[in-house]
């Protein structure tokens, strides 16, 4: 019924996944050339439909919204999250949650002050933190890890750890180790028999056991919380006090018909806690990767720093508008990173025409937004780290339609607030206070990222040199 075309035949069972001859996201881009910005593919049981390019994804997004802001069933929604919280829930449900919870962000300082002055903190412990190895040659991930995730526990649950607390360091590489599997195990969306073969050899087992920790812990530190709560309080501190009162409130007032119950508040803390610390730890690490790759990027960052801040005081967001370069910097990151490459995929709830085709209701809609940050029409040089093309020639910041890291529209990520100033209060700290060098002078560290659910750069060390004033 005039749906997209396909790369080929769809074999019994299997579909087209036969057909996957590259990695999955080079094997997509070479079917875009081949079918256009929209196509099909069977994905064993699953009807999927691709969609590349701006006009396409925007008029989705966009125009067709409202069918296309629900999750289809999948591995992760139904072994993570168990369909429920925010990043799962369709309808009415999703609504209430991503309402109440936006409005809760914004309360807790989103976008102001309030929250710069929190994620400070964590970026001068982070400094701190690094200083402490002297400029040995060190891997950095698990500290930007703890100082990520000590922002959105502190804004989820109120609660922080120190660097050298074990237990954070242990669920942060677990949450590492839930990414990877969540892109290795993928092969179960497609055939939830292999969850029973014998053995472990899709590691079904190990995701299980790890997200069944997962849930356990963070249920614990969200009880915490339930202990301290006061309906009639009209402050709270925290994502999961704001959440728990207002369920108090509604049940003193006899008020049923709420989605606002314990099992989405805790796959949605849950999901802060995942999407919140993996994605901007990530994004971090690019930015480092690529300040030691192009030695004379890395020291205009800082000549920009020392030029506008100066060395006596740490950058803050008043001084946003003139770090040109830094910003520029953090979204070429952004893109040539493209650390979430398809986001999260959504649900036709009703046929939508398209591109003069028709998605039928009940297909999987995955957006490819790797296809908008590596567009050759729109970059020219897709392939060079070059923040300059964030530059316009007035000097001012050119925020092209197509760069879209966090998803477009209604169903967008909910933490590109918080992240984007963690990004920039973070990356600043680190330009003004460090110097960062490849562990081995001469050998680059890879700039080839490891694709699992998400993109994340390839282990490496750096030495971070302190500056001098
Ligand atoms: C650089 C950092 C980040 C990137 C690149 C990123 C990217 C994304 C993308 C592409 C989506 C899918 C949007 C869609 O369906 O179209 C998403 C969803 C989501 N993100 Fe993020 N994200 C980041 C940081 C965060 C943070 C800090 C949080 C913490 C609050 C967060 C929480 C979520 C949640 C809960 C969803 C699901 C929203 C919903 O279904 O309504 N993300 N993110």
């Amino acid at each position: 019924r005039n749906a997209p075309p396909s790369p080929g035949l769809a074999m019994p069972v299997v579909g087209h996944l036969y057909l996957f001859q590259d990695s999955f996201l080079d094997q997509l881009t070479a079917w875009r050339r081949r079918l256009g910005n929209i196509f099909s593919l069977q994905m064993g049981p699953f009807r999927c439909v691709m969609l590349n390019g701006y006009d396409l994804i925007s008029e989705a997004c966009q125009k067709n919204h409202e069918s296309l802001l629900d999750r289809p069933n999948n591995f992760m929604h139904e072994e993570v999250f168990e369909y429920v919280g925010v990043i799962s829930l369709d309808g009415r449900e999703w609504k209430e949650q991503r309402t109440f919870l936006q409005s809760t962000l914004r309360s807790l300082g989103m976008g102001r002050s309030v929250m710069a002055e929190r994620i400070r903190v964590e970026a001068d412990c982070l400094v701190a933190t690094i200083e402490k190895y002297q400029g040995e040659a060190t891997d950095i991930n698990n500290i930007v890890m703890v100082c990520v995730n000590n922002i959105i526990s502190g804004v989820t649950f109120g609660k922080r750890f120190s660097p050298d607390d074990e237990t954070i360091v242990y669920w942060l590489s677990v949450t590492c180790r839930l990414f990877q599997l969540l892109g290795s195990s993928a092969v179960i969306n497609f055939f939830p028999v292999l969850k029973y073969v014998p053995g472990d050899s899709f590691k079904y087992k190990e995701l299980k056991s790890i997200v069944k920790k997962m849930r356990a812990t963070i249920w614990k530190w969200v009880e915490k919380d339930k202990r301290t709560v006061n309906v009639s309080d009209e402050t709270f501190e925290d994502v999961v006090q704001a959440y728990l009162t207002e369920m108090q409130r509604k049940k003193s007032k006899g008020m049923k018909d709420t989605s606002l119950n314990d099992a989405n508040l805790l796959s949605t803390a849950l999901s802060f806690f995942n999407a919140g610390t993996e994605t901007t730890t990530s994004t971090i690490l690019f930015a480092v990767l690529y300040m030691v790759n192009f030695p004379h990027i890395q020291a205009k960052l800082y000549q920009e720093i020392e030029d506008v801040v100066g060395t006596e005081r740490a950058p803050d967001l008043s001084d946003k508008n003139k770090l040109k370069f830094l910003l520029a910097f953090i979204m070429e990151t952004q893109r040539f990173a493209g650390i979430a490459p398809l986001g999260v995929d959504r649900l036709a709830t009703s046929d939508i025409h398209l591109g003069g085709y028709t998605i039928a209701k009940g297909t999987s809609v995955m957006i490819n937004l790797d296809s908008l940050m590596k567009d050759e029409n729109v970059w020219g040089d897709p392939e060079v780290f070059r923040p300059d093309r964030f530059i316009g020639d007035n000097g001012l910041i050119v925020k092209k339609k197509e760069f879209l890291p966090f998803g477009l529209g209604k169903r967008n990520c909910i933490g590109e607030g918080l992240a984007t100033m963690e990004l920039f209060i973070i990356i600043s700290a680190l330009v003004q206070k460090f110097e960062f060098f490849a562990e081995n002078e001469g050998q680059m560290p890879s700039m080839k990222p490891d694709i699992g659910f998400t993109k994340k750069a390839k282990p490496f060390k750096v030495r971070a040199i302190l500056r001098k004033k």
